[in-house]
């Protein structure tokens, strides 16, 4: 697709402002395109549209990011706020797969409220033809729950889902790759219209230390940061190898110790440390991998977790990164590009933008990208597809990763209020 070859300069100004509360209540029920961000009551929701730009194909972050400078060099920008998040921001997200028809949006909201270490700002964008500034913020009614009235299978049935592992697992103990993820999707249906901000607040109530997000229909809570950039330094966190909880803390701390020291899972995990470590040394001029996982504690599963860090030695975008970064190993397998003609071959589905990086950046180039897990895409006002993966390796077995899906489709399930499976 050709890029817009003109687009509006932006005036733009971040103020302070007295701690506005919830932020996913500032949402007006009306929004035209909510945005959010949000991680243990910190972030950003943000609603209107400043200017948008949408791409496709192999050259989705490329064309975003050659957009994103433009818009940036014409932005005339006031902050009072030196915070992530304040001042010229974009949102975006990014299909899995270069042949989804998903391919990748960046959108600037027109207002943007934030908050971050207990100092909030709004953040308002215009274009110099129209400066007609916010309307005051007001706190929005409470959202309406969604009448769930059918969960169903998406591309395969749990037993043609289990059917494709096995497949998956005779081609890694063949020797054809080592690792691959498989995931499936679920359709929701509602007799009622879904509010996004229905599934922010429980999403965001819920699972407080993941990433709350939202983006062009795409709403989710995702434990994975794919990477942070911020002045120089960028930070990563890697999650592969899972166990269910019980809701029992005793037997959970128990299951937690087996994680750590399980050889099937910490084989998982390492391909996608790996994958991450090797996108990233070559923009780093030194790095901090540790030897090995902690585990990460969330209310529906553990996960093996290592948090990398690096220090940039070139002036690349956290969007930048983030296409370099993707698909790690956490989300396609190893080696990536066998894994990614195994995953078109036996998933049967397209994944849209599940399992790409979901995120922000601002006018330097810093920003976050999460990997969108744990999510679903609103393909109607009333209709929302669910997806979940697995890591599989040689020592995988269909049931139980038909299991751990399960798991993970827990956050969205109980957000719509569908409740597990
Ligand atoms: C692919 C997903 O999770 C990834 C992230 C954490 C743990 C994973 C695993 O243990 O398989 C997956 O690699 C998903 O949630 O859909």
């Amino acid at each position: 697709m050709p890029l817009p070859q003109s687009h509006p300069a932006l005036v733009v100004r971040s103020v302070r402002i007295p701690d506005p509360g919830d932020l996913v209540s500032l949402i007006p029920a009306d929004a035209e395109a909510p945005v959010c961000w949000l991680r243990e009551g910190d972030g950003f929701v943000g609603w209107g549209t400043a200017t948008a730009i949408q791409t496709q194909g192999t050259s989705r972050f490329a064309d975003a990011e050659q957009w994103w400078r433009g818009i940036v060099k014409d932005a005339v920008v006031r902050s009072q706020v030196d915070l992530p998040g304040s001042g010229l921001i974009a949102v975006g997200s990014f299909a899995f797969a270069a042949a989804s028809e998903a391919g990748g949006v960046l959108h600037v909201p027109a207002t943007v409220v934030g908050r971050q270490h207990g100092v909030a700002w709004i953040t308002t964008v215009s274009t110099a033809a129209d400066l007609s500034g916010a309307a005051p913020l007001e706190a929005s009614e409470c959202p309406d729950a969604p009448t769930i009235s059918e969960v169903g299978n998406g591309a395969l049935s749990g037993s043609e889902w289990m059917a494709a592992v096995g497949t998956a697992v005779e081609r890694i103990q063949s020797g054809a790759l080592d690792k691959v993820v498989m995931a499936r999707d679920v359709v929701v249906r509602s007799e009622t219209p879904i509010d996004p901000r229905y599934l922010l607040r429980n999403l965001s109530d819920s699972y407080p230390n993941t990433w709350t997000y939202s983006v062009d229909g795409l709403i989710g809570a995702t434990p994975e940061m794919l990477l942070r950039r911020q002045k120089g330094l960028v930070t990563s966190r890697v999650l592969a190898g899972t166990i269910r909880r019980t809701g029992d803390d005793e037997h959970d701390l128990a299951l937690a110790g087996s994680l750590a020291r399980s050889s099937k899972d910490l084989e998982e995990h390492e391909y996608a440390v790996r994958s991450v470590a090797d996108a990233l040394s070559p923009h780093c001029s030194s790095m901090n991998v540790p030897e090995s996982p902690f585990v990460l504690h969330l209310p529906n599963v553990m996960h093996l977790a290592t948090d990398v860090a690096g220090v940039l030695h070139e002036d690349v975008s956290s969007l930048s990164l983030a296409a370099s970064l993707h698909p790690s190993a956490a989300v396609c397998g190893t080696p990536t590009l066998a894994a990614r003609d195994l995953i078109a071959e036996l998933e049967l589905m397209d994944r849209g933008r599940y399992a790409g990086p979901v995120g922000w950046l601002d006018a330097a180039g810093d920003g976050e990208w999460g990997i969108a897990l744990r999510c679903g895409e609103l393909e109607t006002p009333s209709q929302m597809r669910l997806f979940a993966g697995c890591g599989i390796v040689a020592g995988s077995e269909p049931e139980s990763e038909l299991g751990e899906s399960d798991a993970k489709l827990v956050p969205m399930r109980q957000a719509l209020g569908c409740g597990p499976s």
